[in-house]
């Protein structure tokens, strides 16, 4: 039986705020989607999100029909995932959950539904492990906010068949992402592990009292940030190299990776270190809101993929070139 992926209903396992992404990208592309969270004050809370999305999502433009009516929130997992197209999975970033739930979930879908799991870096060999049907599972990654970032990172595992991972791709891509197959199952895969490099190395600064997190923050936006958005590292250092590019670049930089300029690994999260993270960024966010400060971030995206799609198109490429 082929794998379903002209999907109408899209159900949503966890409503936090990967899950409520993930919605608002499925209502925003004109499905039907049915969500569950077992936590109290879910649906207002999933709504509330939603809401505050849905304007940069009209301003993208939205696909006809689509609406935040078309979500539909239910009490069981059975009921969320019986009769949908595809399952996306957004529930905390625990093995033994994921396991339970997956076991749960997939036996309840149609067999030939894609089951998807948001999980940031946990292997699908093992938390797909007691799945029914485990040929259609698959790992898809997105990046926060899931309903603007384009990247979906597809993982398989084990058990999951090639003609699973195609009919991911074809899914999200028809929900308007850029999908990245994975080939090795690897902690991570493959963009947590160059965040998390930076991340460990921004809360080593912080820890050795080099910079504060608004510095740190001001080194990336207005540096790497910017050129991050339209050009990966591998060929941004090709051009570092001047006219000789690469063999250049590394000939000339590449010992300093023997010194080295980082550490591996993390430090450890005292208190003082916590709670220097937490005053440093309280004080970036000042009066503003998570909700205004989503806008904003919302905002500013939106106009760095049109000028990003702009340009490309100056130069003949297509986005996700
Ligand atoms: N926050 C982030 O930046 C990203 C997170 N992810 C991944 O997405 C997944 C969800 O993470 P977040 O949305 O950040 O977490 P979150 O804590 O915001 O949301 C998790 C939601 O799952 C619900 N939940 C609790 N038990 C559950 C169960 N048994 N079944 C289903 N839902 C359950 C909670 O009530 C909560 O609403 C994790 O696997 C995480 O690694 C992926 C990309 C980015
Ligand atoms: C912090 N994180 C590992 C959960 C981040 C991601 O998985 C992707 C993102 O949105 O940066």
């Amino acid at each position: 039986m082929p794998f379903i992926t002209d999907i109408k209903t899209f159900a949503a396992l966890g409503s936090g705020v990967i899950g409520s992404g993930w919605v608002a990208r499925a209502l925003a592309h004109g499905l039907d989607v049915v969500a569950w969270d077992p936590a109290p004050g879910a649906e207002a809370a999933l709504r509330k999100r939603i809401a505050n999305a849905w304007p940069v999502l009209e301003k993208q433009g939205l696909t006809p029909g689509a609406a935040q009516g078309r979500l539909k929130f239910v009490s069981t997992i059975e009921e969320c995932v019986r009769d949908a197209d595809f399952i996306q999975e957004s529930a905390p970033e625990r093995l033994d959950l994921k396991l339970d739930l997956h076991a749960k979930v997939s036996a309840a879908a149609k067999p030939n539904a894609i089951i998807g799991s948001s999980t940031s870096g946990l292997l699908p060999s093992e938390f797909y492990e007691s799945a029914t049907h485990p040929e259609r599972c698959v790992v898809g990654h997105p990046f926060n906010p899931v309903y603007l970032l384009p990247l979906v990172e597809i993982v398989g595992g084990r058990n999951t068949s090639p003609d699973a991972i195609e009919a991911a791709k074809t899914i999200y891509t028809a929900l308007g992402m850029r999908p990245l197959h994975v080939r090795k199952e690897v902690p991570g895969f493959i963009a947590d592990r160059l965040l998390e490099a930076l991340w460990r190395e921004a809360l080593h600064l912080v820890n050795d009292g080099v910079a504060s997190t608004g510095e740190i923050d001001d080194a990336i936006r207005f540096g790497a940030g910017l050129r991050w958005s339209f050009m990966g590292t591998f060929l941004t250092y090709t051009l570092a190299g001047g006219d000789a590019g690469m063999r250049h670049f590394m000939a000339q930089f590449g010992p300093a990776l023997q010194l080295p300029w980082t550490y591996l690994p993390a430090p450890e999260l005292t208190d003082k270190l916590i709670d220097d993270v937490v005053d440093g960024t309280s004080e970036q966010l000042g009066e503003r809101s998570i909700a205004a400060l989503e806008r904003y971030r919302d905002d500013t995206l939106l106009a760095v993929l049109e000028a990003v799609k702009n340009s490309k198109a100056k130069h003949g490429m297509a986005f996700g070139d």
